[in-house]
């Protein structure tokens, strides 16, 4: 079994599951998504990943099963130095918060993962690594809090920030150079699902600059299915909000990094701001985590249905779970699934709005990652705060439509789509069925191909 992250031929049907063949099928008997490559057990792990999600080693005095919450702002001292015990204060370290970073360090193949207590939170303590006059260069297509905290470094921090087409190496290479001091990478991103090739901008980044740092945002596919510190990545992060804690009833952010010194630095303004996740929240995120592979699997398998349910009817869908994906190669040579998000197009914005207002299962909310299924409009809300301008120059489509499947039963969720698109007046009903109004336009034909121009700020 290779370490490389390239699916070979042989690993195809299998969940990530690190060599561990499961069926091609799921329970409802639909076909999984394309699989895979399984990798090595490394970074202190004895057994296949799906193992050791549920599998924690705690030295609890009383083997208690569930790791317990230690509520304690403060902890008592043996002497007035402090000695040598672990713990003073909750906001510099917590014995839940570290029992959740170690279990998260294995999962994340890192050697070190912090918790915070957001995605933004997370991102907020990685740019507390910059300092002005370093510069930036992102994505053109990135979630709208990232873009806003980004906007707000490059207008008050002294930050230059460059958000070029990132789905080309090549455009990073033309803007690289000895004052980068961070690349920041979303794939897929939100909400277009465009794939970025880590390997190859990680390997341009620190050819040009070896101080430079390379973070992906991991949100959208969880260490389920990418590991970006394996591709080259020097930081990885996610909002713990989303598939980690997979229920939508806390927020976290997580950040990982094989570096000990980055992982210094980042625990620094952890400990100096306070961000530092709470006992409780550590605790909810830990038993979400235990559950994040069988919620993956399905809510993946739920996903490629609704994916090819949509392109089947002629939609334009952006998914790398669907052959027409127009980067699936790239997407499956770094990830071992395509995720549980797809967007998709309407043509026109108000037959998209009547969509959303029509669905009944599908809820609609901002947020992803979790059971349950949601809908929404990004550009009126997830990234309502990247004004209309930015929008339109960077090629965002103000009638896509974000799905993020949970895992109800799929044809519950493909029926109530349908009669959402046939409410909407989104379809010709034939005598077959029906079909997209506007159908026949693919991925592969439109702007996503080439190149945007570059901008900053
Ligand atoms: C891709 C991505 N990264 C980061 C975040 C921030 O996470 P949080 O909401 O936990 O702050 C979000 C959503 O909020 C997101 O969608
Ligand atoms: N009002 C919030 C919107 C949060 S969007 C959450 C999530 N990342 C998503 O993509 O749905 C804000 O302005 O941050």
């Amino acid at each position: 079994m290779s370490d490389s992250p390239v699916p070979d031929s042989s690993s195809k049907g299998k969940f990530a599951g690190e060599g561990k063949a499961l069926t091609t099928q799921d329970l409802d008997g639909h076909n999984l998504p394309p699989s895979p490559a399984p990798s090595t057990p490394r970074n202190g792990r004895k057994y296949a990943l799906m193992t050791e999600l549920v599998y924690t080693e705690s030295n609890d005095q009383y083997n208690a099963s569930s790791v317990p919450i230690y509520q304690s702002a403060t902890f008592k001292q043996s002497s007035a130095t402090g000695g040598d015990q672990e713990y003073d204060y909750t906001r510099s370290g917590n014995p839940t918060r570290t029992h959740l970073e170690r279990h998260l360090a294995k999962i994340m193949n890192a050697n070190r993962a912090l918790v915070v207590s957001s995605g933004m939170g997370a991102l907020d303590v990685i740019t507390r690594l910059l300092r002005p006059g370093d510069e930036v260069i992102t994505g053109d297509d990135l979630y709208g809090g990232t873009n806003r905290l980004l906007k707000y470094l490059s207008t008050h921090g002294g930050i230059v920030v460059h958000h070029i087409d990132t789905t080309h190496p090549e455009t990073v290479q033309a803007v690289v150079n000895s004052k980068t001091a961070l690349v920041l990478l979303e794939t897929p991103t939100n909400p277009l699902i465009k794939i970025c090739d880590i390997p190859a901008i990680a390997t341009i980044v620190h050819n040009v600059n070896p101080t430079a740092i390379v973070a992906v945002d991991n949100t959208m596919l969880s260490p389920m299915l990418q590991n970006p510190l394996d591709l080259g990545a020097d930081i990885v992060y996610e909002s713990g909000t989303k598939y980690l804690s997979g229920h939508h009833d806390l927020m976290a952010g997580v950040i990982a990094v094989n570096d000990n010194a980055i992982g210094e630095r980042l625990f620094f303004t952890i400990n100096a701001s306070g961000c530092g996740l709470s006992p409780f929240d550590s605790w909810l995120l830990l038993r979400g985590v235990k559950t994040l592979g069988v919620r993956m699997e399905k809510q993946q398998a739920n996903a490629q249905r609704i994916a090819e349910f949509l392109e089947s009817h002629g939609f334009k869908v952006r998914y790398p779970g669907l052959k027409s994906h127009p980067q699936y190669d790239l997407h499956w040579s770094m990830a071992r699934g395509a995720g549980a998000v797809l967007s998709f197009e309407t043509g026109d914005v108000h037959v998209s709005e009547r969509i959303v207002e029509s669905a009944r299962l599908w809820a609609i909310s901002v947020s992803f990652g979790c059971v349950n299924s949601l809908i929404s409009m990004p550009c009126r809300m997830s990234h309502a705060s990247i004004d209309e301008k930015t929008r339109r120059e960077r090629n965002m489509p103000e009638d896509i439509i974000r799905l993020c499947v949970g895992i109800e039963d799929p044809e519950d969720l493909v029926d109530d789509l349908s009669r959402a698109l046939v409410q909407a007046g989104a379809v010709n009903i034939t005598p077959d069925g029906f079909r997209a109004l506007g159908a026949g336009q693919t991925l592969g034909e439109d702007e996503d191909q080439k190149p945007a121009s570059t901008s900053s700020g």
